[in-house]
């Protein structure tokens, strides 16, 4: 039985002072045993974060990193940097990232493996657009972010890793998929993973749905037989992320 893994993606809100005061609200909030609970935050604030959440089951993670081990990318941020400071998870691909800063599957591929060599688990993002759904290319177009994002990761890498499904028309529009329609992709994306490993990593990877989660739409989709979890963005600032964490 695979663990849920309920993350939240702060994107680029909450100063460093803010994120203490929100962690601290949220702890005794989503403090459970039955699903892993990650915080994405701004880079920022992570040395911040993982102090603040020392002591509960809050895991910390960071919303994008570079896939170098260092060098001259003036203003970006190393796997080994994000380690060092005791972060677990970073976010790898999401559509903002790919649309506001030219990031493609090639790049999202190294630094996956990137992630894997520091130890980090990737959340590893994919999801059409609006025009993809219309044209019918839906589960096509999303195999081809899946093969490429896992290209020369071993099996054993890819069975510890989490893929969010996030539509991209579910994004920040209130608009969120119906259960069925995030089943269907969560299946498919399953079935990908068990097309390039096979059954056992296909059963041990963790898949998330994100796009508009909220308290009231988190129960019906957590419980669909292929979503392990949720990639929540607006909702994960406020105490409504513990009803979603807690959401059975
Ligand atoms: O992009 C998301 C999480 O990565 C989803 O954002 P919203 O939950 O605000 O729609």
């Amino acid at each position: 039985m695979r663990k849920k893994i309920i993350a939240g993606n702060w994107k680029m809100n909450k100063t460093t002072s803010e994120t203490v005061t929100l962690i601290n609200q949220l702890k005794p909030l989503v403090a459970t045993e039955d699903a892993d609970v990650v915080f994405c935050v701004p880079a920022i604030s992570l040395t911040t974060a993982v102090e603040a959440a020392k002591g509960s089951n809050i895991q910390i993670g960071a919303e994008n990193m570079h896939f170098e081990e260092n060098g001259a990318y003036t203003g970006e941020i190393a796997p080994g940097m994000l380690d060092d400071i005791g972060v677990r998870y970073v976010i790898i691909g999401h559509s903002e990232r790919r649309e506001y800063f030219a990031e493609t599957d090639v790049t999202v591929n190294k630094k996956v493996l990137k992630a894997f060599e520091h130890g980090i688990t990737p959340i590893i993002c994919c999801g059409e657009s609006l025009t993809q759904r219309e044209q019918g290319v839906t589960i096509d177009f999303i195999r081809q972010q899946i093969k490429i994002a896992f290209l020369n990761v071993t099996p054993e890498q890819a069975k510890t890793a989490v893929i969010a499904y996030e539509p991209i028309w579910a994004i920040g529009t209130g608009k969120v998929a119906t259960s069925a329609q995030a089943q269907e992709v969560c299946k498919a994306i399953r079935e990908c993973v068990a097309e390039i490993y096979d059954t056992d990593t296909a059963a041990a990877i963790r898949i998330q749905y994100g796009g508009s989660v909220t308290a009231d739409s988190a129960a019906e989709l957590f419980s669909q037989p292929d979503i392990d979890g949720g990639l929540v963005g607006g909702a994960s600032l406020k105490p409504d992320f513990g009803k979603i964490v807690n959401y059975k």
